[in-house]
């Protein structure tokens, strides 16, 4: 099976894939929630770099959500991600329905570890990584690859599916891609579309502070109270309400102590913020 050579094929049953699958090499997985853009056609890029047969789900996954967040509203663009992913060489879409993949409530769930998975993203989204790897789990149950690609933009869930792949020996290589941005450097993300034309020139807010914070890492003369205090100043100066801006070390998103600060212990800025109704997220390495 190959891009070029064959017609991309959209599956929705579990039935049709395992047939599809049979008698291929392990395949290469993009999971996605849809609303693709730019970034998303990288992972396809990046996935087709391995070899096999590319397979990209398509999958809004009701379990991440909280009540009050962006489920219903989540834009489902089947159609038009479809007509995105045929040139980029993707072999198989899975867009399977909730009852095809949730046939039963599912009871079940892959819970990480708190220490990794209710800080930054997962204390703001309490439970939003416990229903990241339970469907992860699922797909990649489904689809069998021998390599998963996912984006660094969401930095933490990259670390926490490493972790459970780990951790659960499955014969799946976890790679990650670096982040996909806009000319003037905001992050492409689904949820920028929510933006309003004005919100969207602000946007780049975001980014220009991640960078602000990431310059100073290495300056003990501030503390790290002090130089987040004054990230986070500056972003809601701008008309945003940020929930985190940090640094942390790469190893295990946790505060660095100053001598690791100077010492060039590697490190990464994150940020998660709300302009308006839109939560966007974006990280940068330092
Ligand atoms: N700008 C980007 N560059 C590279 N990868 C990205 C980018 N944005 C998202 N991804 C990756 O695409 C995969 C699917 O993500 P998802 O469908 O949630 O897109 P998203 O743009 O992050 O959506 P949302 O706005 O809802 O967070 C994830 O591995 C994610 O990290
Ligand atoms: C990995 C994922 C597809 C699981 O629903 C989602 O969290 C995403 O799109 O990043
Ligand atoms: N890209 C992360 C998926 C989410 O925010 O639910």
């Amino acid at each position: 099976m190959s891009g070029e050579e064959f017609p991309m094929r959209v599956i929705h049953t579990l039935a049709e894939l395992r047939a599809a699958l049979a008698d291929q090499p392990r395949p290469v997985f993009v999971p996605t929630m849809g609303n693709l853009h730019a970034g998303h056609l990288s992972l396809v890029r990046e996935a087709r770099r391995h070899g096999g047969p590319v397979v990209v789900s398509i999958f809004v996954n009701r379990l991440q959500f909280l009540p009050h967040e962006d489920f219903d509203q989540y834009p489902r663009t089947l159609e038009r991600d479809c007509a995105l992913l045929e040139p980029e060489g993707c072999d198989i879409v899975f867009a399977p329905s909730e009852r095809e993949l949730y046939p039963q409530p599912q009871s079940y769930k892959v819970a990480p570890p708190p220490a990794l998975a209710d800080l930054l993203e997962g204390h703001f989204r309490p439970g939003f990584f416990t229903g990241v790897c339970t469907v992860v789990m699922k797909l990649f149950q489904c689809v069998q690859p021998s390599v998963a690609v996912f984006g660094q933009k969401d930095y933490q869930q990259l670390q926490v599916i490493q972790g459970m792949v780990e951790q659960f020996a499955m014969p799946i290589r976890v790679v990650g891609a670096p982040t996909v941005r806009a000319e003037d450097g905001l992050a492409l993300s689904s949820r920028n579309g929510y933006l309003g034309a004005q919100e969207r020139e602000e946007a780049i807010a975001l980014s220009t502070a991640l960078r602000e914070l990431a310059h100073g890492a290495r300056d003990v003369t501030q503390s790290l109270a002090e130089l987040e205090a004054a990230a986070d100043q500056a972003l809601r100066s701008r008309g945003w309400a940020p929930d985190y801006l940090t640094l942390r070390r790469r190893s295990d998103l946790l505060p660095p102590t100053d001598a690791q600060r100077v010492a060039g212990e590697p490190l990464v800025a994150l940020g998660a913020a709300r302009l308006g109704a839109t939560r966007l997220i974006d990280n940068l390495e330092c």
